[in-house]
């Protein structure tokens, strides 16, 4: 076989799918996207169908390679990315979920959290998995299913329950020995795997009466994943690069050396930093494996906010006040500030450094003469907020003053947004001019594996800068902005207990 020209990449999101052709100079030859469905059956709960999302992902691979007029023979691997955390529970003979993936955003898991707390688990988990106890995470949600489903249980006492994140259930949907397997970064947000050892903890297995028979085999980010079969393009093509889309994006972002960190703005935001070769614990952050390759293993602190790009979507979709994210911007440029308003995108809660999974979003300093432009801004300036909390924090506890910040994520695209992160967080924010870094971080993944590229020394050459944004406020301002954003994050705390 000769090597083909082009990755496929397949990302996965919280809102949509995307499928990305790129060539050997991590250039978009073409890209296809659909969105799907979000399922909210009561507040705070959030699931997807995992047949749809399956569904979507056959169409945008189909269609980006249609797209760019290459045939099947082109592609010399894909990869894959995705939304991390979500779980899905499936029959092993039929390839049937049992029930909607239970979505990362979702809190269902509240009650069974405060109880692994109360056992005095939290220290157990932090230190064994990097994680703290929050729904977030996969592994309440796999319990979750086995105590509320039947189908789940019964399955489980035949031996063919599969329980596994939206790689897994691609992989397997995808393959056509229907593989079983997760990749190490996905499975370091399950809150089952030891971070050390690399390897599914039997304590916490046990805890959570989860069978290890109905979990995946944890794999590296790159090297002979599966084998996608012919039906997905006419020909089979090895599956060689997998990762979380946060680790993929920190990769694609080619933060390479320790201290290097990037912010993403999608769904939600997530700010990664590369702390080398050895796990760093922290009190608020997240201790995860960034990537392992040839047996070497990167880890990251991880600082999550749930809600970011989502909050401009309910602008959209639920307020009806825009109609697109990139009026949004246009209004909140017309105004000269938010005129008092504050938010706080707590719709599913808190994460870094605040985890309260009973925090809701809140729209405060409302007067008579409050307008959208007004609410846009806020919002807006809610997004950078919350990002500027995580960066601070991470500077703090892994002692690092972090000069730049690389960015990327659909929400990135917004000027004001990036003007705004860089005066309040005062750093200066560098875009790419590849946006799509997560799907191009997968991409690299593969091609090493591949052999479409030989070094991450060769991949720092693609990394090109679009523009970077400075900081340009005054101390006062900036102090005043985020003086007043914690007072309504105060507010917004407890509030679904209440
Ligand atoms: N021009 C824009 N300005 C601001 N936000 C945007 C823009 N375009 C897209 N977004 C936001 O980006 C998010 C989607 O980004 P994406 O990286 O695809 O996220 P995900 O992978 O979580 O689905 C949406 O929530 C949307 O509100
Ligand atoms: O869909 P995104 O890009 O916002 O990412 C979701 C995260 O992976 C959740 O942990």
């Amino acid at each position: 076989m000769t090597l083909g020209k082009y990755i496929l990449a397949i990302d996965q999101g919280t809102t949509s799918t995307r499928a990305i052709l790129f060539d050997a100079l991590g250039g978009i030859a073409a890209v296809a996207q659909q969105e799907f469905p979000q399922i909210y059956p009561q507040p705070g709960y959030v699931e997807h169908d995992a047949v749809k999302i399956l569904q979507t992902v056959i169409y945008v691979c189909r269609a980006a390679v249609a797209k760019a007029g290459v045939s099947a023979e082109d592609v010399a691997a894909i990869s894959i990315t995705n939304q991390r955390e979500t779980t899905v529970a499936w029959d092993s003979q039929t390839g049937i979920p049992v029930c909607n993936a239970i979505v990362w955003q979702c809190r269902r898991t509240a009650p069974e959290c405060e109880r692994l707390a109360a056992d005095g688990m939290g220290e157990y988990i932090k230190s064994t998995t990097g994680l703290l106890i929050d729904p977030y995470f996969s592994g309440t949600k796999m319990k979750w299913i086995l105590d509320n489903v039947p189908a789940a249980r019964e399955l489980a006492g035949k031996g063919r329950l599969r329980l596994g994140t939206i790689d897994s259930w691609l992989v397997f949907s995808l393959t056509e020995g229907r593989s079983f397997v997760t990749d190490i970064s996905n499975a370091s947000r399950t809150m089952l795997m030891d971070i050390n050892k690399h390897c599914w903890d039997g304590a916490l297995l046990k805890k959570l009466g989860i069978p290890e028979s109905a979990l995946p085999r944890i794999v590296e980010c790159g090297g002979d994943i599966g084998i996608c079969s012919k039906t997905l393009l006419g020909r089979e093509i090895p599956i060689a690069g997998m990762a979380g889309d946060q680790h993929a994006a920190l990769f694609g972002q080619c933060c390479f050396e320790k201290g290097m960190a990037k912010n993403t703005y999608g769904t939600g935001c997530f700010v990664l930093m590369n702390t080398g070769e050895e796990p760093v614990q922290s009190k608020d952050l997240l201790t995860t494996v960034a990537w392992k390759l040839n047996g070497k293993t990167v880890y990251a602190l991880e600082g999550s906010a749930f809600n970011a790009g989502s909050a401009l979507q309910w602008l959209r979709d639920e307020l009806k006040i825009i109609e697109t994210p990139q009026e949004a911007d246009r209004l909140a440029e017309s105004v000269e500030d938010s005129g008092g308003v504050s938010f706080v995108p707590a719709f599913t809660g808190l994460g870094a450094p605040y985890w309260d999974m009973y925090a809701r979003g809140a729209l405060l300093g409302i007067t008579r003469g409050t307008q959208r432009a007004h609410v846009c801004r806020a919002v807006l300036e809610s997004i950078a907020h919350e990002s500027y909390d995580l960066i601070h924090v991470m500077e703090q506890e892994a002692g690092v003053n972090l000069l730049e910040l690389r960015v990327d994520g659909g929400a990135s695209r917004s000027r004001f947004l990036m003007q705004y992160q860089a005066d309040v967080s005062d750093r200066h924010v560098k875009r790419p001019v590849c946006l799509e870094t997560t799907a191009l971080g997968s991409a690299m993944l593969a091609g090493l594996s591949v052999g479409l590229w030989d070094s991450q020394e060769e991949l720092t050459e693609l990394w090109r800068e679009e523009q970077t944004f400075t900081p340009s406020c005054t101390p006062e301002l900036r102090e005043r902005n985020l003086a007043r954003w914690h007072r309504a994050v105060e507010r917004s705390r407890g509030w679904a207990e209440i």
